[in-house]
């Protein structure tokens, strides 16, 4: 039995997360494990009912579970409130209170999404990178941080055990995929970027098998677009991965293709890497495959179950190769659907890989 929070948030995070739960349940009933999901409000909705994007009882409920999910959180509805109170402030408490500090965001393109995205197919064959992002550190959270009619500032600060351990993360991931890690800083001009380099060099004394190489920030944003593959595992700050990641979306041919999973030494958030997506919400045409992405990371990452995320993963590859695409990955030809039609092919395609697999009767 598992516990999931299920945090849909705001915009398109309800109609993305509405997707992944049904995934979730079919996946989990096929592979004879008892789902236990707890709704929660968080973000903007949250303030509007509690005058808080974030609540003790649903902190409580993230505390409580084996993974967490989240849609996505903001809207033009919330920007003019105060910081603390603003949605976004709500999932970076979150993620601070969870200790989530490696986040790791896979840039993989789908064998069937080659022609789609605005780079040329000879730069995307065979792409498929890691950005592991510190997410509780850096300039997000360092202090002081104000800003009044004169001035604004915020803190960029690493302490070494906050670089340390998300090195190590980076070390780890690449022994298991092509040991290569880039490390992505801004040493040039940033003193805090200095020190990253400095520490990410001693730990990787401990890892000499792996190949360590350090890149700039603003040539790192260029390679990803001009040579993809040559990266396996980049190594980056908080707000460096932020940016990065994003980029790295553009790949897989939309944002709406990128999922993550944010993991601490005792909890495990999951959700896309895009928001929630004012301009479409709404109107059942966001694309859910970051968020069912994500909850195939769950199933391997959090319950340890590698072939049920390997059915997940191959049931979005099916569905793509068949055409079907939801409006931000259409071309001329393709099948267009909308979001929940899209969930739909995916949990047929899902039950028509499983029972190829021979999996009838598949019990952990
Ligand atoms: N993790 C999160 O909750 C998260 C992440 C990023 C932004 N946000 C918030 O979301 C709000 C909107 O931010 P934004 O517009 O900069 O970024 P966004 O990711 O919401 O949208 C950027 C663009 O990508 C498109 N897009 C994003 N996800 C899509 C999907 N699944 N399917 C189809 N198209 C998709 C949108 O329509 C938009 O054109 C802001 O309030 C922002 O703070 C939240
Ligand atoms: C919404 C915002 C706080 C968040 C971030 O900056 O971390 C988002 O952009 C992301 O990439 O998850
Ligand atoms: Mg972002």
């Amino acid at each position: 039995m598992y516990k999931i929070a299920f945090l849909p948030g705001d915009g398109i995070g309800i109609e993305v997360g509405n997707s992944a739960m049904k995934v979730a349940k079919v996946v989990a009933e096929h592979f004879n494990v008892e789902l236990i999901i707890n709704e929660k409000l968080i973000g903007g909705c949250s303030y509007d009912e509690f005058g808080s994007p974030l609540t003790d009882e649903t902190l409580q409920a993230c505390y409580d579970a084996d993974a967490v999910f989240l849609g996505a959180v903001g809207g033009i509805k919330w920007e003019s409130l105060p910081h603390n109170l603003k949605p976004e402030a709500a999932l970076l408490k979150l993620r601070k209170a969870l200790g989530l500090y490696a986040n790791i965001r896979p840039a993989k393109i789908y064998q069937p999404l080659i022609d789609s995205s605005t780079l040329r197919k000879e730069v995307l064959q065979d792409v498929d990178f890691i950005v592991l992002r510190e997410l509780t550190g850096g300039i997000y959270f360092g202090e002081p941080r104000a800003y009044d009619d004169d001035k604004g500032f915020n803190t960029m600060i690493y302490k070494k055990n906050e670089v340390e351990r998300i090195a190590k993360i980076a070390f780890t991931l690449a022994r298991e995929r092509n040991r290569k890690v880039v490390s992505v800083d801004k040493a040039n001009v940033l003193e805090v970027s200095q020190f990253w380099r400095n520490i990410v060099i001693q730990v990787h004394q401990e890892f000499q098998d792996i190949e360590l190489t350090h890149m700039y920030v603003d040539n790192a944003a260029m390679q990803i677009v001009r040579n993809p593959k040559q990266f396996d595992v980049i190594l980056t700050s908080n707000l460096f991965g932020d940016i990065l990641s994003d980029i790295a979306g553009m790949i897989t041919g939309s944002l709406g293709m990128l999922p993550s999973a944010s993991l601490g030494s005792k909890y495990a958030l999951y959700e896309p890497v895009h928001g929630s997506a004012p301009d479409i919400a709404g109107k059942n045409l966001a694309n859910p495959l970051a968020s069912i992405s994500s909850i195939a990371m769950m199933f391997n990452y959090s319950f340890q179950m590698k072939k049920a995320s390997e059915l997940i993963e191959a049931a979005i590859n099916k569905t793509l190769s068949q055409g079907y695409r939801t409006k931000d990955i259409f071309n001329e030809g393709d099948k267009l659907v909308s979001t929940t039609e899209m969930t739909e092919i995916v949990i047929k395609n899902f039950l028509e890989v499983f029972h190829e697999q021979g999996l009838g009767v598949f019990t952990l």
